[in-house]
């Protein structure tokens, strides 16, 4: 992809080879009937780094991110989180190991305020619980002020999600998925729709959260925040994973270009 016209902010994206690998597909496959959505699909995420999914609309990205979470059975192959194989786990059990994921359409629960969306989600986790000493009350208030402050949802925690502007709900995805004190986030389309000065505070928490420790896999057809945010950048084209490894390699090769942009 050619990215000379791209603002390319090299701190984001030093090379990164040796992490340890936290999630391992391997030999994926998901067949819809005739349609062979994922095919022989092996790749690794690695801890603390954001790795970016890119590839033309149905190459397969959310159908990967499906079979990861137990949304979808593989029709064939594995997904390990550190060394276990989660197949056939349903997805309220991947997200108890550590797994988080944003949907392309948001579901949020719109009629409940913003405060409320993030604290079903620190209750299903157990979160109250691990209050170190504080009473829980106090530690979970604490909790959803630093993630509201985060996420710049501070004026809203008592605004209902569907009176949230579109931007807004993007940001209490993140919320959320910030409450939910996973390891890895699957991301999928978290910035599309965003104004450019809501993409800016996005890559901002982005990279602080990463910084914090979190690992990323995200969905982005963005390019500036594909260029922006990514350590890895795994180029899927219908159901293959054609390349996967560092921006640069990637992002300046011409022929994931010429498929990227649909010239082929
Ligand atoms: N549940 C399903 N049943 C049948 N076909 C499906 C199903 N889910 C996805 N597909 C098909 O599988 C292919 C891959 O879809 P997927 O949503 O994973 O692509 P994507 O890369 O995420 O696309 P986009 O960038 O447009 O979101 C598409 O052809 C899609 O129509």
């Amino acid at each position: 992809m050619n990215m000379q016209n791209t603002a390319y902010d090299t701190t984001a994206a030093q090379p990164v080879t040796e992490q340890e690998t936290l999630l391992k597909v391997r030999n994926l496959q998901m067949d819809f009937g005739g349609l062979k959505a994922i095919q022989d699909v092996s790749m690794d995420l690695r801890a603390g780094i954001v790795t970016t999914l890119v590839g033309p609309n149905g190459a397969g990205k959310t159908t990967l991110f499906n079979m990861i979470t137990g949304h979808l059975k593989p029709t064939a192959g594995e997904v390990e989180w550190l060394g276990d194989s989660l197949l056939g786990k349903p997805p309220w059990k991947i997200a108890r190991q550590g797994i988080a994921r944003t949907f392309q359409d948001l579901r949020l629960f719109t009629h409940m305020t913003v405060e409320e969306n993030i604290l079903t989600v620190m209750e299903q986790g157990g979160w109250l619980w691990q209050s170190g000493g504080m009473s829980a009350k106090t530690a979970r208030q604490e909790r959803v002020a630093s993630i509201l402050e985060r996420t710049g949802l501070k004026d809203k925690a008592r605004v209902r999600a569907i009176d949230l502007a579109y931007a807004e709900r993007k940001f209490l995805c993140m919320a959320r998925i910030m409450a939910t004190d996973s390891r890895l986030w699957l991301l999928d389309e978290p910035a599309s729709g965003l104004d450019p000065n809501s993409y800016g505070l996005f890559l901002e928490l982005l990279r602080s959260e990463v910084a914090n420790g979190i690992t990323v896999c995200i969905i982005e057809h963005n390019l500036d925040i594909v260029v922006n945010i990514s350590d890895r950048i795994a180029f899927l084209d219908q159901g293959r994973l054609l390349a996967d490894g560092l921006p640069d390699e990637i992002l300046n090769n011409p022929e994931l270009a010429a498929i990227y942009f649909g010239e082929r």
